[in-house]
Parts: C-alpha cells; sequence; structure tokens
C-alpha cells in the first residue's frame, strides 16, 4: 500500500462495479442473452470483464465487434442489453469483502458518501437496494446525464450533490476510466487492485493505492 501523509476529506465518493461488487457475471449473463438473440457467439467471463468500463453502450459495441458483427448493424441491441440486465442485475453480482464496513465506518465518522459509475441508473439502484450498500446521499449513473466518466461532469455532479467540494473528496474505483475521471475534476483517487482493470496505467499517481477494500478502511478510518 503506497501510504500518503493523512489530511482530512468531508466525502468519500465510489464506483461501483469492480469496486464495491463484482457485477461482471452479471453483465456478461445479459450480453450472451443479448447476442444468443442475434443467433452470435457468447465471450466467456474474462473476455467481457475486459468490456466493462465505459458503460453498456460501449459494452454492447465491444460484444457485437468481438463476435463479428457491426454494431451499427444492430441499432436495438442495446435496448435488449438493457432489458435482459435489468429484468435481473442481481444475479452472479456478490459485495466485494469490507465493502459494507468501509461504508458504515465512513458514515459513522461524519463522512459524505456518493455513488459515481457508468452502469444505468436503474440497475445500479436495484443493485444497491437488494444489497443494502450506503448510505449515498448521491447517485449517479452512466445514463444520469449527458456525458458519462471519463468526463468528471459526474463526479462533480455528485460532489456538488453532496454540498462539499472536490478537494474535500476523495474518488474509490478499479479502473483507468475511474482514474482519469478523479483526476480530470481534481479529486484525490484511491485506487482498489483486484476489479476490473486489466492492463497498466499510463501516467498512473493515485493519492492511496490499496490491494482491497479492508486495507482503504484501515487507513481511511481513524476514529
Ligand atoms: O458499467 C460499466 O461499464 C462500469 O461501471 P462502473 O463505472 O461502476 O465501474
Amino acid at each position: 500500500m503506497t501510504r500518503p501523509s493523512p489530511a482530512p476529506f468531508d466525502a468519500v465518493v465510489f464506483d461501483l462495479d469492480g469496486t464495491l461488487i463484482d457485477s461482471a457475471p452479471g453483465m456478461r449473463a445479459a450480453a450472451c442473452a443479448m447476442l444468443a438473440d442475434l443467433d452470435l457467439p457468447q465471450p466467456d467471463l474474462a473476455t467481457v470483464i475486459g468490456f466493462v468500463g465505459n458503460g453498456a453502450p460501449k459494452l454492447v459495441e465491444r460484444c457485437l465487434l468481438w463476435a463479428g458483427a457491426v454494431p451499427e448493424a444492430h441499432p436495438g441491441a442495446l435496448e435488449d442489453f438493457l432489458d435482459h440486465y435489468t429484468r435481473d442485475p442481481l444475479s452472479g453480482t456478490t459485495v466485494y469483502d469490507g465493502a459494507r464496513d468501509l461504508l458504515a465506518a465512513l458514515a459513522a465518522r461524519g463522512t459524505r458518501l456518493g455513488l459515481c459509475t457508468n452502469k444505468p441508473e436503474v440497475p445500479t439502484r436495484a443493485i444497491l437496494d437488494a444489497f443494502d450498500l450506503g448510505p449515498f446521499a448521491s447517485v449517479v449513473g452512466g445514463d444520469t446525464l449527458p456525458k458519462r466518466k471519463p468526463d468528471p461532469a459526474p463526479l462533480l455532479r455528485v460532489i456538488s450533490d453532496l454540498g462539499v467540494t472536490a478537494v474535500a473528496t476523495l474518488y474509490v474505483g478499479d479502473s483507468i476510466t475511474d482514474w482519469l475521471t478523479a483526476r480530470a475534476a481534481g479529486v484525490r483517487y484511491v485506487h482498489v487492485d483486484g476489479g476490473y482493470q486489466t492492463g497498466p496505467i499510463p501516467d498512473f499517481e493515485p493519492w492511496l493505492h490499496v490491494a482491497n477494500l479492508r486495507e482503504a478502511l484501515e487507513f481511511l478510518y481513524r476514529p
């Protein structure tokens, strides 16, 4: 773990997929159902994990390209994927060890909590409710605003909803998309290993780099 000198923060905003939850099996199931509807081949889990991070439209486009299809020839594929996924966003999804303890400890310390994900908002809220993750005072999904991560707008919206400043906020994520978002928003970035990042991140300068959420808790929670 790279240990920065402790500095105060008022809010912590979390990424969802690959950071708080392992949702790749559920996303793969919906992607495979969409591809099966088009009589196209279906990718394995590791392949789908490499496609996650830039929202549902990119995931669908990458799946179609992988299957040898022309994305423009299947304009209904995104809606079909979202139909399948929204019908059952919970199967195959699990909460990472330490996620609830970290959220509860930060909330108990009075830290404001937010969620900024590229997953669409409807399945995001279903997952947060079903797995009792929170309490998040602001939730922004990949389809909440006209722009999604790595554009800083979604993270800046959460920060403004929380009534805090960017310099008093930490963003916790697992991917290059999260790092680029935090950097563009001027927010300190906490990177958690073990998510969906498949390769090295260029010019990577996280404020804190931890192996898992328990290590993040050890560092961030100062009662
Ligand atoms: O759905 C995605 O592509 C990624 O979602 P995330 O932003 O929660 O990692």
